[in-house]
């Protein structure tokens, strides 16, 4: 008995880095998602390391070769490329096909889009809410999304159908779906993601500004908290540059918000309020316990 067709025919990834090429891998393993794989890069290197790794059918520098087939375009790339990147790759893409991408901030990027869709595009974001500090086509695996969420940020009137496919496309990834709308998701993120990786990048850079001594010394002697609280320091310049200015708006309420709290645990701490800073600290833990009891941690 012959297989059942897979979910796409053709699926092109643009930008095989961690995300990219983690989906790529995915739908090696997974013959139910595509039958052909097609990843498009602006770095000939990277895509050296894809036919290497052997993760696509086909690999190009060429934005109109790669998607011009496709069935479906996962753009991969950093939040800042993502719109410009699309404009280019649309007038190539065949009838029928759906435009999609991963980037981590959507309002902005969804606006830039919509506007240049021709009638029988459809455009489904997507973000998936897993990933580590590592870049590149060499940090992907194929379990990234596993029981992680993948939240679908359509633009108003999209059509069920190409959600459906994109939804089961993630599925198929191992990842819990859910669709949101894109102001909301840029709140969430900007708590759930942004605001903890602004912290981390700024706790870093405030120790490599304390005195050369001091400074010496802290980064030997750091310990676990400092090191869990710092892994996600590691990420990428441009991902979190991109990021920062996309969400701008909703991170400084964010910020404005933790700087709020932040001042009231100092206030406790300075006057001795120790019922104040029992309870804040209280606040937190369960916060961290429910994570766990979530499986998000
Ligand atoms: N890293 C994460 O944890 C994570 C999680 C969810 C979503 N995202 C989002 O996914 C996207 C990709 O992140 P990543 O961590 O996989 O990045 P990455 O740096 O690992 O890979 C990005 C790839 O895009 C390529 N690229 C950059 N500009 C391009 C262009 N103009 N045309 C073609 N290729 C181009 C790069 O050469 C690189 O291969 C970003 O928008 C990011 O915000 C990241
Ligand atoms: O685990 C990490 O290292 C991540 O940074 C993953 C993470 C996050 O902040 O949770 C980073 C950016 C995304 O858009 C989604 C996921």
């Amino acid at each position: 008995m012959s297989s059942p067709s897979p979910l796409f025919h053709t699926l092109a990834v643009i930008g095989p880095g961690l995300i990219g090429s983690s989906l790529l891998r995915r739908a090696q393993q997974n013959p139910a998602i595509a039958q052909r794989l097609i990843a498009i890069d602006q770095s000939a290197d990277v895509l050296e390391r894809v036919k290497s790794l052997g993760i696509a059918d086909q690999v190009t520098t060429s934005l109109a070769e790669g998607v011009q087939e496709a069935d479906i375009v996962v753009s991969c790339i950093p939040t800042g490329a993502v719109a410009s990147v699309a404009q280019q790759a649309l007038p190539h893409m065949k009838s029928g096909s759906i435009l999609s991408d991963v980037a981590s901030v959507r309002s902005t990027i969804t606006q830039e889009i919509v506007p240049h869709l021709p009638s029988d595009i459809t455009y489904v974001p997507v973000h998936p809410m897993a990933g580590t500090e590592y870049s590149g086509p060499d940090a992907g695996f194929s379990t990234l999304f596993e029981e992680r969420w993948c939240l679908l940020i359509p633009p108003e009137s999209t059509s069920s159908s190409a959600i459906e496919r994109v939804e089961t496309l993630w599925q198929l990834c191992g990842a819990r779906t859910r669709r949101v709308e894109a102001h909301y998701h840029d709140q969430i993120c900007a708590m759930v993601s942004h605001l903890p990786h602004l912290l981390a990048f700024t706790i870093c850079d405030t120790a490599d500004r304390l005195s050369t001594d001091l400074r010496a010394d802290v980064l030997d002697y750091a310990a676990s908290g400092f090191r869990d609280f710092t892994r996600i320091a590691g990420s990428d310049p441009v991902m979190w540059r991109d990021i920062f200015l996309a969400n701008r708006d909703i991170i400084l309420q964010t910020l404005e918000r933790f700087q709020g709290e932040t001042a009231k645990m100092a206030e406790a701490i300075r006057t001795g309020d120790r019922d104040a800073i029992t309870e804040r600290i209280e606040r937190g833990r369960r916060i961290r316990l429910s994570l766990l009891e979530n499986r998000q941690a």
